[in-house]
C-alpha cells in the first residue's frame, strides 16, 4: 500500500437483481480509487450513476454486489463511527437542542469522558460552524444554513477518519452555500480532515477538492477519469477565478458532464484500465491548450446534474 494511501476501494460493483420482466441493473462496475490521508475528494456525475451508492459503501451502510473498501487497512463491513455522514437532509433529532444533537455523538463516541470534557468537545465544534450562542435552540428554530452547520458540527466532533458528504449544500441558497462552504475549508485546513463528497456543483468540487473523481452516465457506469486540482490549496472562493488554471479545470470538467460522460459509456477508450483510470491535471502536464472560443462560451455554464 502507498504510505499515503488512506482509503482504497476496489473492483466496487453494484448490480440490482432481474425483477418481473426487468433484466438485472448493473449501476456500475470495476470501480478502483483511493484516497489519500487528509485529502478532499470530490465525486461528480450525472443522476442516477450510483454516487450515493458508492458512499453509502464507503460509510458501510449498504452492501455492494463486488468488490471491497479498505480503509486504513482494514475492510469496510458495516456502519462505524470511525466514518462520519453527513447528508443533504441535517437529519437532527428534533426534540434535542444543537448541544444536545452533537452531545449525543460525541458520547457514543468517547462514552467513559467526563461532562466537561465533552461539552469542551462539542462546544469546539460548535465554535468553529459560527453557532456560538445557539446552543439551545431546537432544530425547529434553525435556518436551513444552521441545521446544516449542526450537523457538521456533529460529524466533525466525533472526529472520525472519514467524512462522507453526501450533497450536505444541495438544499441551501447560493449565499448560506457559499459562507458555509468557506467554513468548511476553514475546517479541514484546521483538522486535516479526510473528506469524500458528492456534489452537483463544479465550482463548489474547484473550491473543495484536492481531486475530483468523475463518474460516466450510468447504467454500468464507470470512472471517466479523476481531475487533479492544479489551484493552489490556499485558494478561496473570492480569488479562484483569477488563476490561469481556473477556467482549464471548470471547462474540463463541463465538457465531460456536457458530452464526455455519455461518449465514455458508451465507447470504452483504447488502452483504459479501470483500476487506473486516467488522472487529468488541467493546465499541467501536456494538457492541451483550450480552443479560444470554448474560453468564452464555457464559463456561462454553471452546475450541471
Ligand atoms: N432498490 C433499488 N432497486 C433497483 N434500482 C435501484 C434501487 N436503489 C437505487 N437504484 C438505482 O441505482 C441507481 C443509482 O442510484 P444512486 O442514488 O446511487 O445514484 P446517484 O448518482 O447518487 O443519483 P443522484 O445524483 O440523482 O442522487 C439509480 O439508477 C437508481 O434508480
Amino acid at each position: 500500500m502507498h504510505e499515503q494511501e488512506f482509503l482504497k476501494i476496489e473492483g466496487l460493483a453494484k448490480v440490482y437483481p432481474a425483477t418481473s420482466g426487468n433484466k438485472p441493473l448493473t449501476v456500475f462496475e470495476d470501480i478502483h480509487f483511493s484516497i489519500n490521508k487528509g485529502e478532499f475528494v470530490c465525486i461528480i456525475g450525472h443522476s442516477g450513476c450510483g454516487k450515493s451508492t458508492i458512499l453509502n459503501a464507503l460509510a458501510g451502510l449498504e452492501e455492494s454486489s463486488a468488490g471491497v473498501v479498505i480503509m486504513d487497512g482494514r475492510e469496510v463491513s458495516g456502519p462505524s463511527l470511525d466514518r462520519g455522514v453527513v447528508f443533504q437532509s441535517h437529519a437532527l433529532m428534533p426534540w434535542m437542542s444543537v448541544l444536545k444533537n452533537i452531545e449525543f455523538a460525541v458520547k457514543s463516541r468517547w462514552p467513559k469522558w467526563d461532562k466537561a470534557k465533552v461539552r469542551a468537545q462539542c462546544q469546539k465544534y460548535i465554535d468553529l460552524v459560527h453557532l456560538t450562542g445557539n446552543e439551545d435552540k431546537k432544530p425547529a428554530e434553525l435556518s436551513g444554513g444552521m441545521k446544516q452547520r449542526v450537523g457538521i458540527a456533529r460529524a466533525f466532533s466525533i472526529e472520525p477518519k472519514m467524512l462522507l458528504m453526501d450533497e450536505p449544500f444541495g438544499a441551501l441558497d447560493a449565499l448560506t452555500r457559499g459562507v458555509i462552504q468557506d467554513e468548511l475549508l476553514n475546517i479541514c485546513a484546521e483538522t486535516h480532515q479526510t473528506v469524500f463528497m458528492i456534489t452537483h456543483d463544479i465550482d463548489e468540487a474547484i473550491l473543495l477538492a484536492d481531486k475530483i473523481v468523475l463518474m460516466t452516465n450510468g447504467p454500468e457506469a464507470k470512472i471517466g477519469e479523476i481531475v487533479v486540482n492544479t489551484l493552489p490549496r490556499d485558494r478561496t472562493r473570492n480569488d479562484m477565478h483569477k488563476h490561469p488554471h481556473y477556467y482549464r479545470i471548470r471547462n474540463h470538467l463541463v465538457d465531460f458532464l456536457v458530452s464526455r460522460s455519455k461518449l465514455l459509456r458508451d465507447e470504452t477508450p483504447a488502452g483504459y484500465d479501470a483500476k487506473r483510470p486516467p488522472m487529468v491535471r488541467p493546465g499541467l502536464e501536456g494538457d492541451p491548450e483550450p480552443q479560444p472560443e470554448r474560453e468564452r462560451v464555457r464559463p456561462l455554464l454553471h452546475a450541471v446534474s
